[in-house]
């Protein structure tokens, strides 16, 4: 008898379709590899990862796991070395320069960490935000229109007339999220937005974001460290090492008592090759190390220690 004989028969899969082929954002085994001189660092080392349109997702991960290169990546800022990366319907490895700028200009917006790189000095709000419509031909009408509601979506209406020095921190992040929504991006992207501010701050511009993806349906990847705002995300997603290690998934239920309360559960991720990491302290309570017991019972597959028997 197989070992897929009886109940577990009814679970094969069907016919297999393209990983990740309803999704919105594909990395599939995606490399990226920065060659400084005879040094080559593997930033990303084979990361898989899935985001559906209209999800909001936080990237976790230690200093150097490679949250910045993922972002640049899916930003089209830069090319991956390896892999496959798609958003909607353009493939990041094999974009032209051309079809590059379009994507750059329309499939995403970006919102960088340093508030001064998203901004212009000299512009106003308003000008900064009709900026990247004027590149792409939006009609004037339709420009001063466009500014006018997403300033005030974000609330930061009272800032159009301002240019960044005459704003604060929390203001120039949103409107630099306007800036980076104008052009009507399906993917918001953004890096650390509020590693520069205060909690109060933060809170404001994680509600832009909250904005962008509640009303105005743009599915936004956003690195972060803060745990206050990783903590308030449907779903975070932790990078070890280049590669996606686990994830939590949080969403809300009413108790008995008519309470609603976030139930937060945590998943390994496996790869496609069916490699799954085992935390340490799940290996250290089981003493398991190089040689495991693998055993598929009806609903589970358990990990025992190798007794020697
Ligand atoms: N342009 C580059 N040239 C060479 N190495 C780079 C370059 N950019 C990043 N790296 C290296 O790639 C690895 C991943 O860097 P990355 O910036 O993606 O990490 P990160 O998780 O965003 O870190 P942090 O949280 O500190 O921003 C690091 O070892 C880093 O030193």
């Amino acid at each position: 008898m197989s070992l897929l004989d009886g109940p577990l028969s009814a679970r094969r899969a069907g016919p297999e379709q393209e990983f990740g082929h309803d999704a919105l954002i594909v990395c599939d085994n995606l490399v990226r590899i920065y060659q400084t001189g005879s040094i080559e660092v593997q930033a990303l080392q084979g990361l898989d990862l899935l985001v559906h349109e209209g999800e909001m997702v936080a990237i976790i991960g230690a200093s150097g796991s490679g949250k910045s290169t993922l972002l640049s990546l899916l930003a089209g800022t830069d090319a991956p070395t390896a892999g496959r990366a798609r958003v909607a319907s353009w493939d990041l490895m094999s974009m032209s320069r051309r079809e590059r700028v379009h994507y750059r200009r329309h499939a995403v917006g970006l919102v960088r960490q340093q508030t001064a790189r998203n901004l212009v000095p000299y512009l106003s709000a308003a000008q900064m935000v009709d900026l990247p419509m004027t590149l792409a031909g939006v009609p004037r009408r339709e420009r001063r229109s466009r500014t006018g509601e997403l300033l005030e979506s974000v609330g930061v209406a009272h800032c159009a007339r301002r240019r960044p020095a005459q704003m604060s921190g929390g203001e120039q992040m949103r409107v630099a999220i306007c800036v980076a929504l104008a052009n009507r991006p399906r993917v918001l992207l953004a890096d650390e937005p509020t590693g520069e501010l205060d909690t109060e701050t933060s809170g404001e511009v994680f509600g832009a974001l909250r904005t962008a993806n509640s009303q105005l349906g743009v599915t936004v990847v956003m690195v972060t460290h803060d745990p206050d705002v990783s903590g308030q995300v449907e779903r975070t997603v932790a990078i070890r090492a280049g590669r996606t290690s686990s994830e939590v998934l949080r969403r809300s239920t009413t108790g008995a008592d008519g309470e609603h309360r976030v139930v937060a559960e945590e998943y390994a991720i496996m790869d496609r090759a069916g490699r799954v990491q085992v935390p340490k302290d799940y290996r250290e309570a089981l003493a398991l190390t190089r040689r495991v017991r693998l055993a598929l019972e009806t609903d589970q597959v358990a990990i025992r220690p190798d007794t020697g028997a």
